[in-house]
């Protein structure tokens, strides 16, 4: 558990920017690109070169991120062809659920910012809402819903301060711009048209997973898509002014239709001697969702690595 109110203050994010800049190299001291893993996702930064690892204990206001999956430390290097960009990974993040302050949440990515990052990618594993997207598609993130934003629990909540817009527009949240690099990056890799597919993201508080009936809710409201987290860093990312793309990828269903068979109509089948086919009762784990990361942890990686270099090339 961390403080309750993280100091944001210009000052104090400074002081990390010090403590990197005796720990990096000149070249890894000015990231462009940040990129945040998900669960079982750390393997994004597998490639970096002149890889530099930073514990989040060497660093001032970071919390310690205690979720399965997850390890705490910023991973500097740099990526793609040549020369290579400069990028920065936070190998695990913080989520709410864990007791962590939103304001605890966002912080690394308000640091990535003070650092230099212009493009941010956001990874996260999530429960398709959408037959339409199976587990394992990787989804780009074009819009999201959020019941704890629109119930009193933003993360920009609080005293206006000069340096942020007071009312932050979401509209374009989304970059149209790295979306189009990740698409452009999904068809230089050649992979086929169903892996990567679009759609909403709708932020829970977590911890618990959904009921099938939330699950049909959220669904209904729009959300392809559920996860515990990335809305609040998607908030301070473009309140500081930082371009964003979201992967969401799917580790598992979430709406699962024959779930919810009646069981009256079930026993009354069994009693006429016309036994319907058992129903599923399915249960989601965390365990599940660290394999799917695993699995899929190359493609994504691959993904990420090529579309960072199209952002590069300005594509
Ligand atoms: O950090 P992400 O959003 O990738 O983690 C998801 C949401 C929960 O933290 C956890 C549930 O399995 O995975
Ligand atoms: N809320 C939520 N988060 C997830 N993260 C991975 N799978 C899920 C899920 O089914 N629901």
């Amino acid at each position: 558990m961390t403080d309750l109110q993280q100091d944001t203050s210009l000052e104090f994010i400074a002081s990390n920017i010090d403590i990197l800049g005796t720990l990096l190299p000149e070249q890894l001291l000015k990231p462009q690109v940040g990129i945040v893993c998900g669960s079982g996702l750390s393997t994004l930064a597998a490639s970096f070169r002149e890889r530099v690892e930073v514990p989040y204990s060497s660093l001032k206001g970071f919390g310690t991120s205690t979720v399965p999956g997850h390890k705490s430390a910023l991973a500097f290097g740099l990526l793609g062809p040549a020369d290579g960009v400069p990028v920065v990974a936070m190998l695990g993040r913080f989520h709410a659920y864990e007791g962590h302050s939103l304001s605890t949440v966002v912080y690394p990515v308000r640091v990535m910012a003070r650092l230099g990052v212009k493009n941010l990618i956001i990874t996260n594993a999530a429960g398709s809402l959408d037959p339409g997207l199976p587990v394992g598609t990787i989804v780009s993130i074009r819009d999201h819903l959020a019941l704890p934003n629109l119930t009193g629990f933003n993360p920009l909540l609080g005293p206006a301060k000069p340096q942020y817009p007071r009312f932050l527009p979401l509209s374009t949240a989304y970059s149209h711009s790295l979306r189009r690099a990740l698409f452009h990056a999904a068809h230089q890799l050649a992979l086929p048209a169903s892996a990567v597919g679009e759609g909403t993201y709708a932020w829970v508080s977590g911890p618990t997973y959904e009921s099938p009936a939330e699950g049909r809710f959220l669904r209904a409201a729009g959300a392809s898509v559920v996860g515990m987290s990335t809305v609040p860093e998607v908030l301070a990312a473009r309140e500081e002014g930082v371009e964003v793309c979201v992967l969401s990828l799917v580790t598992n269903f979430v709406v699962i239709p024959d779930r919810y068979r009646s069981v009256r109509e079930e026993v009354d089948a069994e009693l006429a001697g016309t036994p319907l086919p058992p129903s599923p009762q399915v249960e989601v784990s965390h365990e599940e969702v660290l394999a799917i990361g695993k699995e899929k942890s190359e493609v994504m990686r691959a993904l990420v690595e090529k579309t960072i270099e199209l952002i590069g090339k300005g594509v």
